[in-house]
């Protein structure tokens, strides 16, 4: 079976944030089905959604994978249990955060994972670093590939 490129958003606002992305990353590169190509910049990014908390280290991994979407998505949240990732307050300061921005070229809605992730083309903080690595793919059902998602951010945000 040929190789799925899928990319992985990586987040976390809990201190040492640069050691819970290299565990993560090293977690992730640990499955034999994973492997990580890519890897953007770190990036430090403004809390979006619930202000009142630390800032982000945010990052985008592209992985070659034969995994499917749903065992991908089991994958990520087992290793944001190993890292001490606590789901009480759903939008709070976490240890790691791990989404699915992408899954080839697939659209996936199911009550457990949405792909791609839904508020992608609003957040800076994953189209950034993920145009690090992939400015000409498209993001399947918006019509725009990164970097079009990216000048249109720009211009939203300007326009505000
Ligand atoms: N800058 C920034 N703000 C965020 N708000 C939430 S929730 N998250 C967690 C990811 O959904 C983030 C994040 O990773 N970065």
């Amino acid at each position: 079976m040929s190789l799925i490129k899928a990319y992985i958003a990586l987040g976390s606002n809990i201190e040492p944030t640069v050691d819970y992305l290299t565990k993560a990353r090293k977690l992730l590169g640990d499955y034999d089905e994973i492997e990580i190509v890519e890897a953007s910049r770190l990036y430090l990014t403004e809390p979006v959604g619930y202000t009142d908390q630390a800032a982000f280290l945010n990052q985008v991994v592209m992985i070659e994978t034969a995994l499917s979407a749903h065992v991908l998505l089991q994958a990520i949240q087992t290793i944001e249990q190993q890292l001490g990732r606590k789901r009480d307050i759903r939008w709070g300061p976490r240890t790691i955060d791990l989404d699915i921005l992408l899954y080839d070229e697939e659209h996936i809605v199911t009550d457990d994972l949405v792909v791609p992730h839904p508020r992608m083309t609003e957040r800076a903080f994953v189209l950034v670093p993920l145009s690090d690595i992939a400015t000409d793919i498209n993001i399947p059902e918006t019509g725009l590939t990164v970097k079009q998602a990216v000048a249109k951010l720009t211009k939203d945000e300007l326009n505000d």
